[in-house]
């Protein structure tokens, strides 16, 4: 299932239909970027400029342009249709758990778990499922919530966007639910982990309503990106 072929930078024919594609700012963006470069794709004019104020940019295909949100906003976005199509953290897909999301491609990079982490020296550490309420440090209420309550106990958040290590020594909280890859920022931290919640990587997702009303369009740019995945 071939694109047509374009030329970089064409102005947009009359009648050609928009795709948008929301990309993650930051450490996931710099890994898909071979990615999306064997996929043909060339997001344009200042795209790379970390100074430019421009959040959507026009590609090499007439028909597709590129948003630049935050990771956890590319979700909200192909959830309510404002981007057709995404790439995001298997954590942020679990967080929202949006029914109008379908992730078919894992793209096998940003790499890690999403885990519960606390004090080394927790008495209670071991048994928590013992206790009937428990103060969680994180970004990701929706994960802490479901996790706990699958075992009987209840979390009480505290809603952080960022250095949730520091919560149970300064008293916000009795553990966190946050991502480890290496295990450096717990350690630096006085922290150890705990459970492994799930294992992480970046998908690919579509939102199901568009894939319905464009299936050839957006299942040749599916087609695109899993030719790259195993070029
Ligand atoms: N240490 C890590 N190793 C590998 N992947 C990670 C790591 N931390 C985050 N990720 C992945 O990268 C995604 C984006 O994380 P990143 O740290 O770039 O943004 P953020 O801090 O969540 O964003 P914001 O700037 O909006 O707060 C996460 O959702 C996750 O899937
Ligand atoms: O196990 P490690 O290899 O230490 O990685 C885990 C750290 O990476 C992420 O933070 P990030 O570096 O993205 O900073 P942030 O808190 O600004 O999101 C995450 O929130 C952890 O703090």
């Amino acid at each position: 299932m071939d694109l047509p072929i374009t030329s970089p930078f064409l102005p947009r024919p009359a009648g050609a239909t928009d795709l948008i594609l929301a990309l993650p700012k930051g450490r996931i963006l710099k890994e898909v970027q071979p990615l999306l470069a064997r996929a043909g794709l060339v997001p344009g004019s200042d795209f790379h400029d970390e100074d430019s104020r421009h959040l959507r940019f026009p590609t090499n295909h007439p028909g597709m342009d590129v948003v630049r949100v935050r990771p956890f906003d590319v979700a909200t976005f192909v959830a309510h249709g404002g981007a057709q199509i995404g790439i995001c953290g298997a954590d942020v897909l679990m967080e929202f758990d949006y029914p109008e999301i379908y992730a078919p491609l894992d793209l096998g990079v940003g790499r890690c778990r999403v885990s519960v982490a606390g004090p080394a020296d927790d008495p209670l550490a071991e048994e928590v499922s013992r206790l009937s309420r428990i103060t969680v440090a994180t970004k990701y209420p929706g994960i802490a919530r479901r996790h706990f309550a699958a075992r009987g106990v209840q979390a009480e958040i505290v809603h952080l966007n960022g250095a949730m290590e520091l919560a149970p020594s300064l008293g916000l909280a009795r553990v966190i639910v946050d991502l480890v890859q290496t295990g450096s920022t717990l350690r630096a931290n006085g922290l150890v982990e705990r459970e492994v919640i799930a294992g992480v990587t970046s998908r690919l997702i579509v939102n199901r309503t568009a894939l319905k009303t464009e299936p050839e369009l957006i299942g040749a740019w599916l087609a695109r990106f899993r030719e790259a995945l195993s070029a």
